[in-house]
């Protein structure tokens, strides 16, 4: 099939990569010139295991191809995703702006039948919206033009997104026009051959769908961080308890690990903006409220370890800190709790010497290098000199370091942890002073 995937971000990229994977032809279109360079030069902007395998591949078999033309690019898909950003507005709210320009652009340039699908992430009524700009920019031509619209929210993880989109748990599609149906199976199908995964429902419940999904996994997460600092209190160990109700499979064992917060371009963003809907729909969330409140917290806990040490005032110290993006395996720096971490500790007084197996650059461009803030050239490389270490992300390469190295270039032999890597009486014995998130 033609398609079309209208924004070349972490989910159109993916999108559109594994759907030239199983021979669609995908044009891919973007505003932004210098990403659209990138791809065309062979290059991926973004660090997602695998991804560049499958775009080179498909760029080599002539499935995929990028564009900043946006001409061209309507005219090419029967199929045009749209998978631009919806980043908070002041008041918490989704901002559809990239969504509704998408959906206007294609109203302002179709020629012929198209299924427009949503997979942004959108707000209850958003269908009915883009429904309406598309509409809008037809009758602005004084012509007829037959489309549909439906939404296919995206449930990909960072770091993990090529193999999500490949081998989907389920496939929500929001539609109610026949023709979006069969086309968005037949483009599915092969991603679900051995059980069908596909739902099919309307389209306020796909949308509502994505974010019940995101807010779920979100209170978990809090609701674990905050009986992590109810088991600091009274002794017990959140790791021994995590193991204790996750074996129970209502529970289940996923999305159960307490840390340093959640952070990520979803997670903060679609829990704020469901809050906000709740609120406007007069049925404001006291769960959601808390869920936010318990991360804004919880992204100060290393900090506030660190200060029960050193005291509030820190200058004169220097921390190495192990991890800078928001979760292992992306150079995704939207909301990482590394970013309230440095901030607080720099407030303070504090210097911070970073290390981050991928996201140096990105981090380096939303926080400069300064007197304060140093990136070192690797893990140990970041220890020199140091007071003490701080983990933020638990990238593989820290979970077995050498113990011996970390005790004999820190100053005070202190590790604080925020992702709970290492058993503490290893670490310990190994004459290190160990704080983790939680544990005894
Ligand atoms: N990042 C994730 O893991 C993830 C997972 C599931 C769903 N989502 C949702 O998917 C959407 C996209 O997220 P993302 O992380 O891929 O965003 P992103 O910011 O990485 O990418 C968005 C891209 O859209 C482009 N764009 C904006 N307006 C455009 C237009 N009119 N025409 C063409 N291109 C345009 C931007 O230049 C940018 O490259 C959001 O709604 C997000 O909530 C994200
Ligand atoms: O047990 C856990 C699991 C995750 N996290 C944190 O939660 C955040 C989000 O992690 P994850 O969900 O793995 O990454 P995302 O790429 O943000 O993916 C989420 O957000 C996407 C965008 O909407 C959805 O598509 C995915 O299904 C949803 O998992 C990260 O900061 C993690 O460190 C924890 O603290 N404890």
């Amino acid at each position: 099939m033609k398609v079309t995937v209208v924004g070349t971000g972490y989910v159109g990229l993916v999108t559109g990569a594994c759907l030239s994977e199983m021979g669609n032809h995908v044009l891919c279109l973007d505003l932004d010139a210098d990403k659209i360079k990138t791809l065309n030069e062979g290059g991926i902007p973004i660090h997602e295991p695998g991804l560049l395998e499958v775009v080179r591949n498909n760029v080599a078999a002539g499935r995929l191809q990028f564009t900043t033309d946006v001409e061209r690019a309507v005219s090419h898909g029967t199929i045009q995703f749209i998978a631009v950003g919806t980043p908070p507005d002041e008041d918490g709210s989704a901002d559809l702006k990239y969504v509704l320009a998408a959906a206007r652009a294609i109203g302002r340039t179709m020629t012929d039948f198209k299924v427009i699908v949503d997979k942004s992430t959108v707000p209850v009524g958003t269908g009915d919206k883009v429904q309406a700009a598309v509409a809008d920019e037809i009758a602005k031509r004084g012509i007829k033009l037959d489309f549909a619209v439906c939404s296919n929210p995206e449930f990909l993880k960072e770091g993990a997104a090529v193999k999500d989109f490949m081998s989907p748990d389920r496939v929500v599609v929001g539609a109610d026009d026949e023709r979006a149906i069969l086309l968005m199976r037949a483009l599915y199908s092969p991603f679900t051959r051995n059980r069908d995964r596909m739902m099919v429902m309307d389209i306020k419940s796909a949308e509502f769908t994505k974010y019940a999904a995101n807010a779920m996994l979100a209170t978990r997460i809090s609701f674990m961080n905050e009986l992590s600092r109810l088991a600091e209190v009274m002794g017990a160990d959140i790791e021994l308890v995590r193991q204790g109700i996750g074996s129970d499979p209502r529970i289940g064992t996923h999305f159960l690990y307490a840390g340093a917060g959640y952070g990520g371009s979803c997670f903060p963003k679609d829990v704020k903006a469901l809050a906000k809907t709740s609120a406007d729909a007069g049925l404001p969330s006291k769960m959601l409220e808390a869920v936010e409140a318990v991360n804004d917290e919880q992204k100060l806990v290393l900090v506030n370890k660190v200060v029960a040490k050193y005291g509030e005032d820190l200058s004169g110290r220097t921390f190495a800190l192990w991890g800078l993006a928001f979760k292992p395996n992306t150079d995704d720096m939207r909301e990482a709790p590394s970013r309230v971490i440095i901030e607080e500790l720099n407030r303070r007084g504090a210097r911070i010497q970073a290390y981050d197996p991928v996201a140096m650059h990105e981090a380096s461009r939303v926080m400069p290098a300064s007197a304060q803030l140093a990136y070192a050239s690797g893990a140990s490389a970041a220890l020199e000199g140091a007071d003490a270490l701080i983990i933020v992300t638990e990238w593989k390469e820290f979970r077995t370091p050498d113990f011996d190295g970390i005790r004999d270039a820190l100053k005070d032999k202190r590790v604080f942890d925020g992702r709970n890597l290492y058993e503490p009486a290893l670490i310990r014995a190994m004459g290190l002073e160990y704080h983790c998130i939680g544990r005894p």
